[in-house]
């Protein structure tokens, strides 16, 4: 079994049943040719394959504008990072990738090793993929396991593929190498996220907060609400690193803080009313949600933590307003929350235009004061 992976949901499954999976799978190795330089060299179950498109749809055409990134040594003993070479609004597209390599999480085969189908995988690419797939970073020890099986381990990203509901909920998810994406660094406070769109089989890295030219480009590795110690111990047992990002590196007084910021933001929806509860409950404060909301965006600003649904508590902030009537600042919230929508979000960013034109065609305008209304009638 595969353990280390990145964002692997399908295993959280309550139904998850390895003996079955084992017992009924049977798997081919394909490619899968894109107009880039690079195939998709696949080893997938058979009914997985079968469910592929063929073609494969482009992505989404949201081409960012001249190279966005380079690729060149970090400081401070963090290997090569991905660095910016423009400025990158929020939202703002850094690059587009397919992969080169797709795999099940689970591979239940007992005839070959996995090494045996990683090199019949790797000798379906060109050279040169071969070659740039066999330079990134490795960080496990020989005596763990072999080079490509590190690879793997260090820089397959979790995938899902479109399957349906079934017995197997692991069937969807994949292990997944990108070439480029690999080559960004963890951050404790990542200033990018990426999108699998299994439809265009594509993954897109995006800004979550503006970029300046020559700034490194980080994503995170691991769920970043942790403490300082949890998550250094995370990383270390699955990456055998140790974290040398700006948010680890901060002074011991401010850690314990932080930690706590943390904390609040993990709790944050379990402990937050929900829309309806606030609109109906006459004795919550008019603002109490709101301020919840602004609680947490000041929470997120301050650890670097927009990869937490920002774009969520600002929706918030302005339907509270709505719901309160407020034209002033729904307008001014709604005009956050459109500018926070990735860039190339068109249809998006046009209805959200509209409500600011016309507060009153907002879905929940008045909400607060009618349903209250209605209750006591
Ligand atoms: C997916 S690779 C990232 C790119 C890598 N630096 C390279 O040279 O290809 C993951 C490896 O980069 C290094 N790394 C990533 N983030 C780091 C961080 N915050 N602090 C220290 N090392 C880091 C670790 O060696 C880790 O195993």
């Amino acid at each position: 079994m595969n353990a280390d992976i990145r964002a692997n949901p399908a295993l959280d499954s309550p139904y998850f049943d390895l003996a079955g999976h084992i017992g009924s799978r049977a798997y081919c190795m394909d490619n899968i040719y894109h107009d880039g330089p690079d195939d998709t060299a696949t080893l997938l179950d058979v009914g997985v394959q079968a469910l592929l498109p063929t073609p494969i749809p482009a992505p989404p055409n949201r081409t960012p504008k001249g190279p966005t990134f380079d690729i060149r040594q970090s400081e401070g003993k963090r290997g090569l990072g991905m660095f910016a070479a423009q400025n990158i609004p929020a939202g703002g597209l850094i690059v587009v990738e397919r992969p080169v390599l797709v795999v099940p999480y689970i591979i239940a085969i007992q005839t070959y090793t996995e090494s045996e189908l990683y090199a019949a995988l790797l000798g379906r690419l060109s050279p040169d993929t071969v070659a740039r797939f066999l330079v990134l970073s490795n960080c496990k020890p020989a005596s763990e396991c072999d080079a490509v099986e590190g690879i793997m381990r260090t820089n397959a990203i979790g995938i899902t593929l479109e399957v349906p509901d079934g017995p197997h909920p692991e069937l969807p998810t994949h292990r997944a190498i990108f070439l480029n994406v690999s080559r960004c660094n963890h951050s404790c406070g990542p200033n990018a996220v990426w999108h699998w769109d299994a439809t265009s089989f594509s993954l897109s890295l995006e800004a979550l907060r503006p970029i300046e030219a020559g700034q490194e480009i980080t994503v995170a590795y691991i769920t970043p609400t942790h403490s300082r110690a949890e998550r250094r111990a995370r990383l270390k047992m699955m990456y055998n690193f140790s974290c040398r990002c700006e948010f680890c590196a901060r002074p011991a007084i401010a850690v314990s803080k932080s930690d706590a910021m943390r904390a609040e933001l993990r709790a944050f929806w379990d402990a937050v009313p929900s829309f309806e509860a606030w609109c109906l409950d006459a004795r919550m404060p008019d603002h109490a949600l709101i301020d919840a909301h602004k609680r947490a965006i000041l929470l997120i600003e301050a650890e670097g933590l927009q990869t937490l649904d920002y774009g969520k508590h600002l929706d918030a902030i302005a339907m509270g307003y709505g719901a309160l009537q407020d034209v002033e600042q729904f307008r001014a919230w709604m005009w956050h929350a459109r500018d926070a929508r990735p860039v190339g979000r068109d249809d998006a960013a046009r209805v959200m235009q509209k409500w600011i034109n016309d507060p009153e065609s907002f879905p929940v305008w008045g909400w607060r004061k009618s349903l209250q209304r209605r209750r006591k009638d």
